[in-house]
């Protein structure tokens, strides 16, 4: 690894991946990998307008169709491949064969869901894996310009927990000299259940609702409640996995967007966002792995069970996969 100036690819640049990108283009050469926005990008680079970073902030990396091309431009390996596409399983890791060199490149997982590890181990043991629970609210709309507000955090580990945390530490090193906040945690998968409470809630909630979370909490009395509750089954299941979340830590990432209906300042969750876009959605990374877990473990469920229900029928009538 050239230490001082690391080689990276981003595979599936949208709203999230663009946001990091736009930082780590400052401490490394970027590569991106872009589908539906390719063009813009590759004439005018991304435009970011964020609430933490500034408006205005562009970026422009080395843009390519795919990783064969980005493969095929320069023999020396990448340092690292940071997946920012939606999680659709059985897909990517055959997809990014191509940039990933055994024994170098470090992976890196910036994406939502529970469980999502493992085909990436599975296809490249001998290739540190790193997954991060990502906090950052952005939207992409039009392509190539991205609105991000309220939150920009990374949470890193290992995977699995046990192997060693050095590649996480020098990832988390490298994002924060880009001005990221993150941090390296020895069992991240306890930030990924802590995560989950919000996406396996304010995610299908609102894309079945066609509601941001603001929208969805004005709609009815018992609106607001019914996340908590949601959270609440989700809190179990983490439990029967080995993950203590108190109750207290469950209503603080319930108020996030609960004392925002004051302000009106709405988040539209990124399941939403591919539902108005007509694309798949993250059903079964973020409800159905987590509906699967509650099942294997005898944990009752019923209400995201029915969510799971719905979304499924929903993503059904989605197209644009991987
Ligand atoms: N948006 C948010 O606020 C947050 C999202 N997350 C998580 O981060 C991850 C990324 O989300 P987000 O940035 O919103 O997703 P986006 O849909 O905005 O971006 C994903 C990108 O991946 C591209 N892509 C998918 N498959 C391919 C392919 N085969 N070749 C090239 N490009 C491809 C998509 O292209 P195309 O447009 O052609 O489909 C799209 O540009 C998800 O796991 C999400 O749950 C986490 C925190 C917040
Ligand atoms: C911003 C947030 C927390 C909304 O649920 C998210 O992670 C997403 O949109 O996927």
């Amino acid at each position: 690894m050239t230490a001082d100036h690391p080689k990276v690819l981003f595979f599936g640049v949208g709203s999230v991946g663009a946001v990091y990108l736009y930082l780590i283009s400052k401490v490394a050469s970027t590569t991106a990998v872009c589908r539906s926005n390719y063009d813009v990008v590759k004439e005018k680079g991304f435009t970011i307008n964020s609430t933490i970073f500034g408006n205005g902030l562009h970026v422009a990396p080395n843009v390519v169709r795919s990783c064969e091309e980005a493969a095929a431009q320069d023999s020396r390996p990448f340092d690292y491949v940071i997946l920012t596409c939606k999680v659709l399983p059985g897909i990517y890791p055959k997809i990014i064969k191509s940039v990933v060199t055994p024994g170098h490149t470090v992976i890196a997982l910036l994406q939502n869901g529970i469980g999502i590890e493992e085909e990436y181990l599975e296809a490249f043991p001998n290739n540190p894996t790193l997954t991060a629970a990502t906090y950052c609210a952005t939207v992409q709309r039009p392509p190539g310009v991205i609105a991000h507000q309220e939150v920009e955090r990374l949470e890193i580990g290992s995977y699995p927990s046990s192997a060693p945390n050095t590649h996480a530490q020098a990832f988390t090193s490298l994002l924060q000299q880009a001005g990221a906040t993150a941090t390296v945690f020895d069992d991240v998968q306890a930030k990924r259940w802590y995560k989950l409470l919000l996406n396996a809630s304010w995610n299908p909630i609102c894309a079945l609702t066609q509601s941001s979370d603001v929208q969805f909490m004005q709609s009815s009395e018992d609106a607001t409640n019914f996340v908590l509750d949601v959270m609440l089954e989700t809190r179990e299941i983490a439990l029967s996995q080995g993950y203590d979340i108190a109750r207290a830590e469950v209503e603080a990432q319930w108020e996030r967007a609960t004392r925002r209906v004051a302000t009106g300042k709405a988040v539209e969750p990124s399941m939403l966002q591919d539902v108005k876009a007509g694309r798949k959605t993250e059903v079964e990374a973020i409800v159905g792995n987590t509906v699967r877990m509650a099942r294997a473990k005898g944990v009752p469920c019923g209400k995201l069970e029915t969510i799971y229900l719905l979304m499924k029928s929903l993503d059904r009538r989605m197209g644009g996969g991987a």
